[in-house]
């Protein structure tokens, strides 16, 4: 055992042996070692380390060592009950500490939050934040409202904070980091957190280069469980879900005992030894969410309703995307591709180029090089089916290929190449997703509609219309005519579900809104699709069908 861990052992026996030893207070004081004969007398009484007592030298060096490390640490009024080993992290206003908790003996983690700093633009975030400012200032030309803004946000800090408190109280989950006690001092605030001993998950994917697919889903898994109880249980969204805020509790590495061999191209990566489900790998056990400084509670946990005066809550403020849970799941998404790949998804030196950095357009799909660059497929300007392109890849493809082939593939039928063998007769893998993206869409979106019925706010509410036959989503737009908006599903052109009760397709568009259509209906919005009998899905069971039976009575789907 390092001296250094004997020691903290002897302080933390010690002083449960002898309240004299160690006095409790004046961290980092070095009135805190023993001094008087009788503490030394207590020191040396000590079982665990008399063996060493008698090398007095050895002890020295450990009192020596231990002196000098703690000397370094800062001392916090109203933290006396804490010994503060060293220092696990900062943040924009806070430093993080391991520590021992000299009444229990449980190491913690405490966030020490400086007051000050909240209230003073001095930290880089708040540089930040001027600059911004500034910006704002000059297009806004008014200093008031600068002033105001200013305000603003030191209040929303502080608020953070507290909110910040507020929440982790609340939460209790193997895979969130718990909040032991919350306390102040006039210029801190102190968060006692769970300790975490192996820090950041950030530090582990770079030192491993990327994670092996398993230890990605064993993390990834523990994170998403974390999530859902947060959306499901506690209708908290995180807002900050990133390597740097995912910290876990350290495992031992066992080197590969069977060590793949990198092929030529491979990239190197850095040996994450040995993996044992349930357990974990590359010396990552338990992984936990951390730092809830950005989140928000947007349901109440009690009614499960938004927060907010329902009935007065506004559409934008429920449909709000940046509290939306989906949040959440685009980060956890940016994590997952992050340990697969070792480099983040959207990543650029430059704030303003990063922020950028979002979801493609349509058009910059088009001109990725992965789509453009590739000879053979039609180009956006000349259509899948047009004579000149067909002739410019036949042309192509068989200067340097075999023209057999081209001419067979060509005459083809698009029939053969389905796979017949998998999933129900006639139902292929693709419809089958399809289908389960629609209704899943479908429910989102009633579920949606819903939401915005209970907060007062769905004025045009679900107009079912009770006939029974085809069912279509129809856009937000409700009755206007115009289906410029509508977006179709892909499945509405290739597949449909039939409704067993009366053997009619069920039409399926992406919206809000749900409608129940004559099947006769000339309306514009109901577009007959193709009565496809591709295959049929019974939908007997299927929750937003079942919940609209009820709701409306009379019709059978
Ligand atoms: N419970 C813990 N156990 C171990 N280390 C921790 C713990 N909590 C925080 N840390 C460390 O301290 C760092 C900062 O903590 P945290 O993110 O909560 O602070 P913050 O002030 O909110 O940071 P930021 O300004 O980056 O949001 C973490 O990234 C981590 O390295």
């Amino acid at each position: 055992m390092p001296m250094i861990e004997q020691l903290k052992n002897f302080i933390r026996h010690g002083k449960q042996a002898n309240k004299h030893v160690i006095p409790d207070n004046n961290y980092g004081n070095n009135d805190r070692y023993p001094k008087s004969p009788v503490e030394v007398e207590n020191f040396r009484a000590y079982p665990e380390i008399k063996s060493r007592v008698d090398n007095s030298s050895a002890i020295q060096q450990i009192v020596a060592e231990e002196r000098e490390q703690r000397n370094k640490m800062p001392t916090y009024p109203g933290l006396e009950r804490y010994l503060i080993l060293n220092k696990m992290g900062d943040g924009a206003f806070s430093n993080v500490y391991k520590a021992i908790d000299t009444l229990t003996q449980e190491k913690v983690a405490i966030k020490v939050v400086r007051k000050h700093e909240l209230n003073h633009s001095q930290s880089e975030h708040d540089k930040k934040f001027t600059a911004v400012l500034a910006r704002a200032r000059n297009v806004l030309k008014e200093k008031h409202l600068h002033r105001d803004m200013k305000k603003k946000h030191r209040a929303i800090e502080r608020s953070n904070i507290l909110k910040e408190v507020q929440i982790m109280r609340q939460l209790k989950h193997p895979s969130i980091v718990s909040l032991l006690s919350f306390s102040e001092s006039p210029d801190y605030y102190y968060l006692v957190l769970e300790l975490m001993e192996g820090g950041e998950l950030f530090h582990q994917i770079v030192k491993l280069t990327y994670f092996s697919e398993n230890l990605s889903r064993h993390v990834i898994v523990q994170v998403a469980e974390g999530i859902r109880y947060l959306h499901e249980e506690k209708g908290v969204v995180h807002r900050d879900i990133k390597p740097e805020n995912l910290l876990f509790e350290p495992i031992t590495f066992i080197p590969s005992k069977n060590p793949k061999v990198p092929g030529p191209n491979d990239e190197f990566k850095e040996d994450e030894g040995e993996f044992i489900p349930g357990l974990g790998g590359g010396g990552i056990g338990k992984i936990k969410i951390a730092d809830f400084g950005l989140s928000k509670i947007v349901w109440d946990e009690q009614t499960m309703t938004p927060c907010g005066t329902v009935g007065y809550t506004a559409p934008e403020i429920v449909k709000d995307e940046r509290y939306s849970k989906s949040v959440d799941m685009w980060a956890l998404g940016c994590v997952l591709y992050t340990m697969l790949c070792g480099f983040p998804p959207f990543y650029d030196e430059s704030i303003n180029d990063l922020t950028d950095k979002k979801r493609y357009t349509i058009n910059q799909f088009f001109e990725h090089p992965w789509i453009k660059d590739e000879p053979f497929l039609p180009k956006s300007n000349l259509a899948p089916t047009d004579n000149k392109n067909k002739a410019e890849v036949r042309q192509r493809y068989t200067s340097v290929d075999s023209p057999l082939i081209y001419e067979e593939m060509l005459q083809t039928p698009v029939e053969n190449f389905r796979r017949k063998d998998i999933l129900s007769p006639g139902i292929s893998l693709k419809e089958a997703l399809e289908v389960t993206y629609a209704v899943h869409r479908m429910e989102e979106e009633t579920a949606k509609k819903r939401k915005m019925k209970m907060s007062g706010h769905g004025g045009k509410s679900l107009a079912l219309n009770p006939f029974k036959g085809r069912l279509t989503l129809n856009d937000e737009g409700d009755d206007d005519e115009d289906t410029s908006s509508i977006h179709q599903v892909p499945i509405s052109e290739t597949a449909s579900v039939t409704n067993h009760a009366s053997n009619e397709p069920i039409k399926m568009k992406t919206g809000s809104k749900v409608t129940f259509m004559q099947p006769t209906s000339s309306s514009k919005r109901s577009k007959e699709i193709p009565r496809r009998m591709a295959f049929e899905l019974s939908l007997d069971g299927a929750t937003l069908l079942c919940r609209r039976k009820k709701a409306l009575g009379t019709v059978e789907v």
